[in-house]
Parts: structure tokens; sequence; C-alpha cells
């Protein structure tokens, strides 16, 4: 005899992700959510596409969180820095922030956030990225050391956040803010819309 499982309706996100400003990002969208951070090897090649290798991370973490909770809508994504044909990813100790800072310094990046949201429950599976770009100011030896004094660089790629201490570093951005922070909200809501599901998240 055939068992059926009742379907239980969305009503919140399950965020797969240990990053706390996409917990802020989305507390600050009035969703109801749930943390349960994905734990997977991200493809971290200094010259991979971004765009691909930022979706392929978001599927991946996404895709970890979906088999363990398959009645639950999972949000997960990625963000890069994209340096001409270069990604920089986290900088793995203080040395390489400073480079990566020095790099960004006086030119303009394009960072790649994607978002992968799935529910097996009910056949949700969408998977896109949304660019921003963003103009370093022209740093000097002291201004980086300034930076990387107030911002811990090591948590974030291209070793800085548009969130912290930006009158040091930024001189202009193109594009989503949220985005660089790790989650473009304006997308996500879209999104939400979309799939008739803004409602019954935020209600
Ligand atoms: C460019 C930039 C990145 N970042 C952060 C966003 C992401 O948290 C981080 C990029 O690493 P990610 O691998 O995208 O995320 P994460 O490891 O922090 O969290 P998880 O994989 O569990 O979802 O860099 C900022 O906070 N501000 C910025 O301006």
């Amino acid at each position: 005899m055939q068992t059926t499982v009742a379907t239980k309706p969305i009503d919140r996100v399950i965020l797969a992700s240990g990053s706390p400003r996409r917990r802020e990002l989305l507390e600050r969208m009035g969703l109801r959510f749930e943390v349960f951070p994905a734990q997977v090897n991200e493809w971290e090649e200094a010259d991979a596409p971004p765009a691909e290798l930022v979706r392929h991370n978001a599927a991946l973490k996404a895709e970890w969180a979906a088999v363990r909770k398959p009645q639950e809508l999972i949000l997960a994504s990625d963000t890069t820095v994209a340096l001409g044909d270069e990604v920089l990813n986290k900088p793995v100790d203080m040395d390489e922030a400073r480079t990566m800072l020095g790099r960004l310094s006086g030119k303009t990046h394009t960072v790649y956030t994607s978002i992968a949201l799935r529910c097996e429950a009910h056949n949700i599976d969408e998977l896109d990225h949304v660019t921003s770009d963003v103009t370093f100011r022209l740093l000097s030896a002291e201004d980086i050391e300034r930076y990387i004094q107030v911002v811990n660089p090591l948590d974030k790629a291209g070793a800085y956040g548009i969130q912290e201490g930006k009158e040091i570093i930024i001189a202009g951005l193109d594009g989503s803010l949220t985005n660089v922070m790790g989650l473009p909200t304006e997308f996500l809501t879209d999104l939400f819309k979309r799939l008739g599901i803004w409602d019954s998240l935020s209600s």
C-alpha cells in the first residue's frame, strides 16, 4: 500500500548560511526564517568564471540543506569579487588581505552574489545571480592598515565589507548594495513574489 506524506505549506525560509550579514539582511526583510548553515567544500579557484563559481557554490549549499530538510524552503547564496579575470575569495591571512586591498585600490571590480532557492516538496528549484560594480578609492599603505584595524577582512570575499569603514575604501557603487553585502534583497523580494510565497513568508 502506498502512503502519502502531507505537504507542509511554505511558511518560513531555511537560510543555509553561517554568514551574519545574510542573517541580518533577511531579518531586515521581515521574513520568518531559521538558520541552518550548510557544510560544504566550496569551489574557490582564482581563474574560475565568477558567475559559474557563485552559482555552483550556492547550488551546493542548497542541495546540502534540501536533502536534510526536503519539506522546507531552502535559501543559499555565495558571494565573490571579480577583478578583471581574477576571482578574489576570502583572504587566508592578513598579508593576503593587504595584497587584495592593494589590488582593488583605485579600480572598479564586480561583486557576484548567487541565490539558490530549493523546496523538494513544492518543486521549487531556482538559481540565479546578481552583479554590482564597486569602485575603490586610491588607497595608501596607511589606509589599508587603518582599514584592517577597524574591519575583520578574513571572513569577507575581496577582504572588505562595504558595510563597514566604507569612508576609507569606497569611491562608488553601481548596483545593489545588499548584493555586495551577500544577499540581494530586492531581487529576492521579486523572486518570492513571482513564486507567490511572499505573503506566507512575511505575514
Ligand atoms: C564584498 C563583500 C563580501 N562580504 C561577505 C559576504 C559573505 O558572507 C562573504 C563571502 O563568503 P560566502 O562564501 O559567500 O559566505 P559565508 O562563508 O560568509 O557564509 P555561507 O557560505 O555559510 O553562506 O563575504 C561582505 O560582508 N561585504 C562585502 O562588501
